[in-house]
């Protein structure tokens, strides 16, 4: 996959055909689109173009704060699997959103991309106040001899559209079990392990901490059935995980910051340093300031027992 990350400067000279959006999470639906897209390809002999951008538009637009299901990075890593040819992550400022959806397709795909064809779902919007629509592709695809390809949308099982902003709220709620179903994959969360307070030894429970990004969309705070990765071993180490700020533990020096740390079953080894990525499955309990560590340590005893019943009769 040849990528093109925060620059203009782009000029693909193959034929192309192309998929805009954010692809926030891969999810169902961005996969039925990246399925036509390379069919389509093959058919007509021309390269995939994935066109995203660098920040959530609407950040920008509408002035919002709107984190991601999967940060850049995770996500790329995810579109080379699917075996796209390009990936385009390009800048977006307030230049660009003016741009209107006649200019955006002229000058940026047909200009830079070489589209002759593009693959989008029967909402498609872009441009300056979603000038760019079903309709003018339809138009100019006349025009300017390029086609359009235009699918019907992929639904839950109450017929909403599956969409990244259905599955943020998934993930507010904790309902990762729907999450998970709508993303059509498991949610996870990567970092490279941290060094905490060195506390959990002393209650009994080592975990691996990392500290994620702030562009990075968070579940509901609380305590997760999980899975494991380290760096690209294909094993996954059963785990139980707290997503919050350990409001029991005074910690000046990462007070009130989001962590992520696990308890990996049945492993002893030190991780500082490497990159891990944790599977949640499942929300048991949400995060409790307790009175004691004591009182802590007897609960997490309870959630080990609770989450290692649910991994073993869960399969990954
Ligand atoms: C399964 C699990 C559940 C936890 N639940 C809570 C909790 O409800 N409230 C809380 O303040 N901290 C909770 N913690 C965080 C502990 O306070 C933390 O693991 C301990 O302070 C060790 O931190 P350290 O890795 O920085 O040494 C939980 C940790 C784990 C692994
Ligand atoms: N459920 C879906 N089925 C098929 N295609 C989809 C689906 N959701 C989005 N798409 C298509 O994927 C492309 C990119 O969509 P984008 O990521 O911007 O939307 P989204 O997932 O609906 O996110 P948001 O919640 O922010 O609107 C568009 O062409 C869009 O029509």
């Amino acid at each position: 996959m040849i990528t093109f990350i925060n620059t203009t400067d782009i000029n693909i000279t193959e034929k192309t055909a192309v998929v805009i959006g954010k692809f926030d999470g891969e999810h169902r639906g961005h996969r039925k689109l990246f399925r036509t897209l390379k069919k389509e390809a093959t058919e007509r002999g021309l390269k995939t173009v994935v066109f995203s951008f660098r920040i959530l538009p609407s950040n920008i637009v509408k002035n919002k704060h709107t984190t991601q299901i999967f940060t850049n990075v995770e996500r790329r890593k995810k579109l080379e699997e699917l075996g796209i040819d390009y990936y385009i992550e390009y800048p977006f400022n307030m230049d660009i959103a003016r741009l209107t959806g006649e200019e955006f397709l002229k000058d940026i795909l047909i200009g830079k991309l070489g589209m002759a064809e593009i693959v989008a779902g029967d909402d498609a919007a872009f441009g300056y106040k979603k000038s760019g629509n079903i309709e003018l592709l339809n138009r100019l695809s006349k025009e300017w001899g390029f086609d359009v390809k235009i699918i019907t949308k992929e639904k839950d099982d109450f017929q909403n559209d599956i969409s990244s902003t259905l599955i943020r709220s998934k993930l507010d709620e904790g309902d990762m079990e729907e999450a998970n179903k709508l993303l059509g994959g498991v949610y996870s969360i990567s970092g490279v392990v941290e060094e905490g307070n060195k506390l959990g030894v002393k209650l009994g429970f080592p975990t691996l901490n990392i500290f994620p990004s702030s562009e990075k969309h968070l579940p509901k705070s609380g305590v997760y059935a999980s899975r494991v990765r380290i760096g690209d071993d294909d094993t996954l180490y059963l785990g139980l995980t707290n997503v919050g700020s350990n409001p029991s533990i005074k910690d000046d020096k990462k007070d009130h910051i989001a962590r992520v740390e696990t308890y990996l079953y049945n492993f002893d080894a030190t991780l500082y340093g490497r990159e891990i990525e944790v599977y949640l499955y499942k929300y048991i309990r949400p995060e409790i300031k307790f009175e004691s560590l004591e009182a802590l340590k007897s609960q997490i005893s309870k959630d080990k027992v609770e989450v290692l019943n649910f991994l073993n009769s869960h399969a990954n």
